[in-house]
């Protein structure tokens, strides 16, 4: 997976001719339909959404079977006519992965269509984003990777149980990026209602493994970009 975060030149965009936007705009569309397609084949996923505050304009999520599919997007995306007015200002590199904890000893998971499922997440389009990076803290006492793996399970059991709360309210996409990017996983929380995802992070803070072993990077919030919203944004 990538999150690709980029701020738009806005002088740029507004110095460019009429045509060279409607151009953009369309090869911008005309992506996200061909991005569609694939996810209606099960072949990917992918997400858009216009981010608030300073630190970016809008977030890119692109989810692939393979790590070349990604990049090849990335750089079509980047020889796009719509990239010429954009700004790189965050990225991460992250891979879906099983849980070590939830895994049923002697079964093959590609077997389990839960799992299956879990390895081909589809992104939700509902209407707001937070995407965050974090690490498991190792610091003195407070080293996550010493904990005995009894110990780890039981955390987490406590970590899942407060999500579960939140079923059909906040949809959660946590990938790994050990050895990938700068921490350990990127979590991807989406929701209808802003407000439930700021409940479930006030509310895992107090969860052990949050609390004690949880450190963060920075946040970016914002909201769904339909193609059909793309032409209204972009209006200048
Ligand atoms: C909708 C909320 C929600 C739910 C239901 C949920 C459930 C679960 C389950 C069942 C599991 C374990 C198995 C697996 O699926 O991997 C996890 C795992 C994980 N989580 Fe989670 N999580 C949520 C939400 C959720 C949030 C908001 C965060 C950020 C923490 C915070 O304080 O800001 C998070 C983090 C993680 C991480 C980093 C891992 C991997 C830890 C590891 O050491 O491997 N997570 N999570």
């Amino acid at each position: 997976m990538l999150h690709d975060l980029r701020k738009i030149d806005w002088i740029k965009w507004k110095q460019a001719s009429e045509s060279e936007r409607t151009q953009a705009v369309k090869e911008l569309q005309d992506m996200l339909t061909a991005w569609e397609d694939v996810e209606e084949n099960r072949e990917g996923s992918h997400a858009f959404y216009s981010i608030m505050g300073h630190k970016a304009d809008f977030i890119l999520m692109i989810l692939r079977p393979t790590i070349q599919e990604v990049s090849d997007i990335e750089l079509r995306f980047n020889k796009s006519k719509f990239a010429e007015f954009t700004i790189p200002s965050y990225s991460y590199v992250s891979v879906v992965e099983l849980s070590k904890y939830m895994a049923k000893e002697g079964e093959n998971p590609e077997d389990n269509p839960g799992v299956r499922a879990r390895l081909k997440p589809r992104l939700p389009k509902w209407e707001h984003i937070c995407f965050y990076p974090m690490d498991k803290r190792r610091e003195g006492n407070d080293n996550w990777y010493m904990l005995p793996m009894d110990e780890r399970r039981q955390l987490m059991y406590e970590h899942s149980f407060t999500g579960r709360k939140y079923a059909g309210k906040v949809k959660q996409i946590i990938t790994g990026s050990m050895g990938l990017d700068d921490w350990e996983w990127s979590v991807t929380l989406f929701a209808k209602d802003m407000l439930q995802i700021k409940k479930l992070i006030y509310e895992m803070r107090f969860d052990v493994v949050s609390a004690r072993y949880g450190e963060f990077g920075s946040f970016y919030v914002g909201n769904l970009l339909t193609i059909d919203d793309i032409p209204d944004y972009f209006a200048v």
